[in-house]
């Protein structure tokens, strides 16, 4: 559930740079030729469509001997040509989230409630209740997904020509093997790799191409909407800016929207149009990655973004967020970031903080009882707004 704005008087006080809507830049025919060679300047500016997914209340429980609550709750809307970061720590939920917009979990995990609807352009779809062919159809061709390590998904004993092909041959079926065989060849041209690779085995091509085959595989039906799990994480730092780059000309050139999921909040501030940051199953801050950057709310937030050097910025010391995130299989009793958090107090203790409207309309949501005056019985900390982790006046803000 989302609350109204905190009070005016706590607008406008960063600067609100990064806050402009995003210039515009068309995306052109689809035909592979026309994709563009050169990088682009700045991948996140281009023009956000209508409402492609929208989640609401999703909430996947794990049903063992214990009940992991995994992802709770969770409401985002992906627009058409968006990318949707998602970040937060290892164990926080993210892939069990992406599993559920693809329909790919399976016991122990059960949707215990929430929506997925995919706004097809002849209509919405209720993903959550697709079934057999219908689902079969749906998937790839409406939402494809790279997984967390996908390169070594690869089958060892194919060739990528032959595993480029299945996905064709499974999904469209009319299509002429030479329609086929050359649409392949299109495929690798698209994600960078040359097409004398169709001939090659998996072990014949380094980590950053079998990547890159993974990604053209999830293209071959040009989905509207790809999930992305950590799909860069396995490899070098500069291999993985080729992807992003690559990756980032292919969505500008076909319009399809990304949900991108990482760990790496610096990744994604380069790469995101929107930010989401999951803690303990929740989505618990949530911005246009310029705004989460230049003024964010929620105090796992700044922790997070004092975790990495600032190439622009000033200066500042880097530390990480010291303890652990919650055992999800423990029911948590008010805000499951209170026992990190420097600007914990009583109501923290106690009631779950509510995501409310971060400074504008535009501007986001944050769930944090230190936002909102009425919640924590006194004006926000400023060492909070002005995004410091570790404030020397925490001790009295905790006392007054
Ligand atoms: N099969 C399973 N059975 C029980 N609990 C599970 C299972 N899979 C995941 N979990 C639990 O669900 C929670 C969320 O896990 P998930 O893998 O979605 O997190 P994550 O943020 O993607 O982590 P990582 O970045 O390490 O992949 C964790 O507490 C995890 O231990």
């Amino acid at each position: 559930m989302i609350t109204d704005d905190p009070e005016p008087s706590r607008r406008g006080r960063r600067d609100p740079a990064g806050s402009e809507p995003p210039a515009a830049a068309s995306i052109g025919s689809d035909s592979p030729a026309d994709v563009p060679a050169e990088d682009s300047p700045d991948p996140v500016r281009h023009t956000l469509g209508a409402p492609v997914l929208t989640v609401r209340g999703l909430t996947v429980h794990y049903e063992t001997d214990q009940q992991v609550r995994a992802v709770q709750d969770v409401d985002f809307v992906l627009r058409r040509g968006e990318v949707f970061g998602l970040a937060g720590e290892s164990g926080c939920g993210k892939s069990t989230l992406a599993y559920a917009l693809n329909r790919l979990l399976r016991p122990p995990a059960r949707v215990v409630s929430g929506s997925v609807v995919f706004h097809d352009e002849g209509g919405d779809v209720d993903l959550l209740g697709l079934a057999g062919e219908e689902l079969r159809r749906f998937r790839w061709k409406k939402i494809a997904m790279v997984f967390q390590g996908a390169m070594n998904a690869l089958n060892p004993v194919l060739t990528v020509r032959t595993q480029l092909a299945d996905v064709l041959a499974a999904h469209e079926p009319d299509m002429s093997a030479s329609a086929r065989l050359a649409r392949c060849a299109e495929l690798l041209d698209l994600v960078g790799v040359d097409r004398t690779r169709l001939g090659s085995y998996p072990h014949e091509l380094s980590g950053g191409m079998r990547q890159r085959v993974m990604i053209a595989m999830a293209l071959a039906l040009s989905p509207d909407v790809m999930v992305m799990d950590e799909p860069t994480t396995a490899l070098d730092v500069v291999v993985q800016r080729d992807i992003l780059r690559e990756l980032s000309r292919l969505r500008e050139h076909f319009g399809f929207a990304i949900v991108f999921i990482t760990h790496d909040l610096s990744l994604l501030l380069e790469i995101s149009d929107q930010i989401a940051i999951m803690y303990a199953g929740r989505i618990v801050e949530q911005a246009p990655a310029g705004r989460l950057l230049d003024a964010p709310r929620h105090p796992y937030t700044v922790g997070l973004l004092n975790s990495f050097p600032s190439l622009t910025g000033p200066r500042r010391e880097m530390r990480g967020v010291p303890g652990h995130p919650p055992d999800l299989a423990v029911p948590i009793v008010g805000c499951s970031f209170a026992p990190r958090c420097p600007y914990r107090r009583q109501p923290c203790d106690e009631h779950r903080p509510d995501l409310r409207r971060r400074d504008s309309a535009s501007d986001g949501i944050a769930a944090c009882h230190a936002y909102a005056e009425a919640d924590y019985g006194a004006p926000a900390p400023p060492a909070l707004l002005r995004g410091e982790f570790h404030p020397v006046e925490t001790a009295e803000v905790v006392e007054a």
